[in-house]
């Protein structure tokens, strides 16, 4: 095998997977080397177990809203079942068939940088000589979780998403610490998969802290019916756990505290750029990067991060996205040609990403807040609407629940951001994100006429209330 590519990619998770397929794509020859699986964290241990688990909740939600219709226990192991094959039984076979197919060469094993355009793979090619690159290295080695520091926690092998959405054995009693979207999905995924007394200890004052408040709001209302406790304002500052395994205690700093079987921390992520040489390159973190990904203050130009690590949006989607920018990037200019083309620079990122929570009820979001929006100094409007309002969420569910809103710049009326919140709301949510990437205006968009019945009838009641 020669040991010079043109590329070498660190991470086979989707955001490596999508840049080498562009690079190899655009004639270049691509390594990829992976430390665990190809697919990365995203199709083992994130995004598909979580919805492979959330999904029946979800359904069983919408089933006992329809008069008629019965919902029968959920039946755990079936689903634990299904989430054994959706993520393929962590063999990571498929995915390393369809990379060779690319073209792409797999080296598993990890790796790290060590110097210009050199990187040095551990485990089964330790013994050779660094791969080089001829044009680019490209770091896509992805997130892993924060564990924070609170007395105890570590030494008390608290979960993460991998325990979490590789879960065995559904605990009775389950502490989740965290109220962003890891803590109420799998929150929500394990009360109604078993963990019956479910507490979420929640430092803020809402849940889903990054949203419009009023979806945190219907999320908290809709955990709290199905019987999640949530103490919100509270910080653990303790956790003890004498037997390996056993019991867990979590000491609040009111002074109370919460016994559980198992503990979940969910408290967001970092990149992971643990040994991964970037002192041999003259950094210390992967960042920032400019909307090509390349690296900057990287002399040569030849350092390129994609996806989590990048620390831009921690979503799959827009990981992938970044890599096919990157990916063509890079092949364009191994061309030696213009690589200004609009495709080849990411400016998504920074309008706010699309993004699904895939609670019970679902909430979505795109573009900006009000809050930043007005922050950013836009000239900012907001218009809200009841869902349960419109007609085609009255024949989706009884007693439907859930609210809509629009941010709208009024110099230009254009829309700023749109967030859903409510049962079977995410198919909704591509619309606006075209509306607001391309900056539709609001006159334009009278002319779509949402079909009826459909809940997206929202979006005429939103131009309504705007004044239109
Ligand atoms: C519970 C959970 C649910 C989520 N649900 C969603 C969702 O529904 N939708 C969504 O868009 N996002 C979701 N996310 C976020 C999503 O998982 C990440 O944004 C996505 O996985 C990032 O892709 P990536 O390729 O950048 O990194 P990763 O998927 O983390 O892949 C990185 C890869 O690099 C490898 N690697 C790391 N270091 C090295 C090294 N030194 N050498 C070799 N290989 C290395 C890793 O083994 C891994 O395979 C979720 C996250 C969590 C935790
Ligand atoms: N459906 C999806 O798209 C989806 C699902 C899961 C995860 N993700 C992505 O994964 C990333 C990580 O998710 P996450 O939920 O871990 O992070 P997050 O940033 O969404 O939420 C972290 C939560 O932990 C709290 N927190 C942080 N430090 C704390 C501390 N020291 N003590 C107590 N609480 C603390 C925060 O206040 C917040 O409530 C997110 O950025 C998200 O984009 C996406």
């Amino acid at each position: 095998m020669s040991d010079v590519f043109d590329v070498i990619v660190i991470g086979a998770g989707p955001a490596g997977e999508n840049v080498a397929d562009r690079a190899a794509r655009g004639g270049l020859s691509v390594a990829v080397v992976e430390k665990e699986l190809a697919g990365g964290e995203c199709s083992y241990w994130a995004c598909i177990p979580s919805k492979t688990l959330l999904r029946p909740v979800e359904l069983a939600a919408e089933v006992s809203r329809v008069p008629g219709l019965e919902v029968a226990p959920i039946d755990t192991a079936a689903v634990l079942g299904r989430r054994d094959a959706m993520v393929s039984r962590y063999d990571d076979g498929g995915q390393v068939e369809w990379l060779d197919s690319v073209p792409v060469t797999f080296i598993r094993g990890r790796g790290r940088l060590a110097g210009v355009r050199q990187v040095r793979v551990d485990g089964a090619r330790d013994a050779d000589g660094p791969l080089l690159a001829r044009h680019a290295v490209v770091l896509a080695t992805g997130s892993v979780p924060v564990i924070p520091p609170i007395e105890g926690l570590a030494e008390a092998e608290p979960w993460t998403n991998r325990e979490a959405t590789g879960v065995k054995d559904v605990p009775e009693r389950l502490v989740v610490i965290g109220g962003g979207v890891v803590a109420c999905e799998m929150a929500q995924a394990l009360h109604r998969l078993g963990a019956a007394d479910t507490t979420m200890i929640v430092r803020g004052d809402g849940l889903l802290g990054r949203v419009e408040p009023f979806a945190g709001e219907l999320v908290h209302r809709s955990l709290t019916e199905q019987g999640v406790r949530i103490l919100l304002g509270r910080n653990a500052v303790k956790v003890e756990r004498p037997v390996a395994g056993g019991e867990v205690t979590v000491h609040l700093d009111d002074g109370s505290r919460v016994v559980a079987d198992e503990i979940l921390v969910a408290t967001g992520r970092r990149a992971a750029v643990d040994g991964l040489g970037l002192d041999t390159v003259g950094l210390s973190r992967p960042g920032p990067v400019d909307d090509s990904m390349r690296v900057t203050g990287v002399e040569g130009g030849w350092l390129y991060a994609v996806g989590d690590v990048n620390g831009r949006n921690l979503l799959t989607h827009m990981g992938k996205y970044q890599a096919r920018v990157c990916g063509d990037v890079i092949a364009a200019r191994a061309r030696g040609d213009a690589d200004t083309l609009p495709n080849m620079r990411a400016r998504a990122d920074d309008v706010g990403a699309p993004q699904v929570v895939f609670t019970e009820p679902q909430v979505c979001a795109v573009g900006r807040t009000e809050a930043r929006a007005r922050e950013e100094g836009f000239p900012v409007r907001a218009v809200e609407y009841d869902l349960g309002g419109v007609a085609g969420a009255s024949l989706v569910a009884e007693g439907y629940r859930g609210r809509a809103k629009a941010v709208v710049d009024t110099d230009r009326r254009v829309l700023l951001g749109v967030t859903f919140a409510g049962q079977g709301v995410a198919e909704m949510l591509h619309a606006a994100t075209i509306a607001v990437t391309a900056e539709v205006t609001l006159d334009d968009l009278w002319h779509a006429v949402p079909a009826f019945p459909t809940i997206s009838e929202v979006w005429l009641r939103l131009l309504e209330a705007y004044g239109m």
